[in-house]
């Protein structure tokens, strides 16, 4: 069949005419071509290219054919091409000699080998491209900068050296963390708001084989319910309609590696509460809207302040899962049964709060020690903070006496210098009994930090809940809008956490608000989130 046999000819010959002229229009239009050989040594370069050579601190192309490409052009990837057959169809390349719009492809012999490599300089006046690169080198910055800022907030900020405490109890919580820390297994942080759970979670992280990989905290109780799956396991592109096209890694895979903290575990919906056991069981997840399933390997740090055994009494928390944390369990003691680390406590959390407000750190007297060690202190170290901070924007003298406190705790007042320790005071009704009730403002104060310490037993005592605290400086008519907006809402919630006897999702739907909300809410106003269960 000769014109077959012509025509196969023809194409052969067309095929390498076509090739030629392909490569002829191409050096025409780009700025250089460079041919490396299988080594990645230069062979040839055309006259467009040979400009360059001064810009890279040579004379003479005889002096770089046949050096290492590299030797020649900074941050090139030919050998990259050469090694991996595969092109680079566009790409910016920049050196000393400039900014260039490259492209590269392998050269292949008969056999399909790959003999070497072309680089092309497609345009190497990215001046004119000038606003579309800053734009781009603007992206390149500001995504450098989320990715570090992203990275800062996910490294640690806290090591066991930060948990401050010499009391027998909290350096039994120390050495437990420590030995919990160079293990690999879940751990169960059990203690009243405020008592260093995050903080200690963070420390076992920093000091476990996982300390370079991330730490991700998720606040169970202060996410709504219908987003928490996704927050969890992600969502798979395109689940559902609204969801990312391209999907979004959920807690769990952004732990990988890592260490994942649970806080507040105990407010977890029963049914996701099913899908963190297999997850945790399995070391796998199916993220929402896939069927394909996600390996994870995070160590789990689960926290709680409340019971989680009476939970599973009523049937609000699984036992199997319980079980599957309660490996290692430590119990972070409330500050009021550890009134020795007070005063180590003052010093670090004044020297913190002088740092953090750029100002000389305050010291503090032995007798205003010993009158804070008879509070009972709900909202424990958090709450601690708090107040020195206040005592510390209210008070000008270098030293904190009992009387920088009075301005803060009016109860203070009330107090009897013999009043018995902290410790001892374990229920609302021996406070209220150590108050004058009604007019005096002090006394007042204290049946108002009573409530929001030990609401059950004021609920009885006090009629009088919705009295504003007329010691607070907000309340005055003088004070500034925002001061007394926030005055009102403390007492709205107080009210409602009284009338729902602490239930918090209870107060938040008598509120009108998110259970998230209320969550952040407390956040803001610890000694009232002491005074609620869940
Ligand atoms: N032992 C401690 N030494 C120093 N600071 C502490 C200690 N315990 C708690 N803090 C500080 O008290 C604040 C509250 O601590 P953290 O958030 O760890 O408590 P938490 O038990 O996780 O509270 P919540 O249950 O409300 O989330 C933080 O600022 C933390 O640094």
């Amino acid at each position: 069949m000769p014109r077959t046999l012509d025509a196969w000819h023809d194409s052969d010959r067309l095929l390498r005419l076509a090739a030629q002229t392909f490569f002829d229009q191409l050096s025409e239009m780009c700025e250089g071509i460079l041919v490396v050989d299988k080594s990645a040594r230069i062979v040839w370069i055309d006259d467009r290219w040979q400009r360059n050579i001064q810009s890279l601190g040579f004379n003479d192309p005889g002096e770089i054919i046949g050096r290492p490409v590299e030797e020649i052009v900074p941050n090139t990837l030919m050998r990259h091409v050469v090694d991996t057959g595969k092109p680079i169809l566009l790409d910016i390349l920049e050196n000393k000699a400039g900014t260039y719009i490259v492209s590269r492809f392998p050269v292949h012999d008969e056999s399909g080998e790959v003999i070497g490599a072309v680089g092309l300089i497609l345009y190497d006046r990215v001046e004119s491209l000038k606003p579309l690169m800053g734009k781009l080198s603007r992206l390149q910055t500001e995504l450098a900068q989320a990715q570090s800022e992203l990275a800062r907030q996910r490294r640690t900020r806290y090591t066991f050296s930060n948990f401050v405490g010499n009391s027998e109890r909290a350096l039994d919580v120390k050495s437990r963390a420590r030995r919990a820390a160079v293990l690999n297994t879940t751990v169960l942080l059990l203690g009243e708001t405020g008592t260093g759970k995050e903080l200690l979670a963070q420390a076992i992280h920093s000091a476990s084989s996982r300390a370079r990989h991330s730490f991700i905290a998720v606040n169970v109780a202060a996410i709504p319910e219908t987003l928490l799956e996704a927050e969890f396991f992600g969502v798979a592109p395109g689940a559902y309609t609204g969801a990312d096209k391209r999907g979004r890694e959920g807690k769990f895979k952004l732990a990988d590696g890592g260490t994942l903290f649970l806080d507040e575990i105990g407010d977890m919906p029963l049914a996701l509460q099913a899908k963190l056991l297999r997850a945790l069981q399995e070391r796998e997840f199916e993220p929402l809207g896939s069927n394909a399933v996600t390996r994870f390997d995070a160590r789990v740090i689960a926290a709680s302040s409340i019971d989680l055994g009476q939970l599973v009494e009523q049937g609000r928390f699984r036992a199997d899962l319980y079980y599957r944390l309660n490996v290692l369990p430590i119990r972070l003691p409330p500050l009021r049964e550890r009134v020795e680390d007070l005063e180590p406590l003052c010093e670090h959390l004044l020297e913190q709060i002088a740092l953090d407000n750029e100002m000389q750190p305050k010291e503090i007297d032995r007798e205003a020690i010993d009158a804070l060690a008879r509070l009972p202190w709900k909202g424990n170290v958090r709450e601690l903070r708090n107040v020195l901070e206040r005592a510390c924007s209210l008070w000008d003298g270098i030293r904190l006496t009992l009387d920088a406190f009075r301005e803060v705790l009016p109860e203070l007042e009330a107090m009897p210098a013999d009043a018995p320790g902290a410790a001892q005071m374990t229920s609302a009704a021996s406070r209220v009994g150590l108050a004058p009730v009604a007019n005096d403002v002090a006394g007042l104060v204290a049946l108002d930090r009573a409530i929001a310490t030990e609401v059950p037993v004021v609920l009885g005592a006090s009629g009088a809940f919705g009295a504003s605290d007329a010691s607070d400086p907000s309340n005055s008519s003088d004070a500034p809008l925002p001061e007394r907006i926030a005055q009102l809402e403390r007492a709205a919630i107080r009210a409602a956490l009284v009338a729902t006897g602490g239930n918090r999702v209870q107060a938040a739907k008598r509120l009108g608000i998110a259970r998230a909300t209320l969550y952040q809410k407390l956040e803001q106003y610890p000694e009232l989130a002491a005074a609620s269960s869940r």
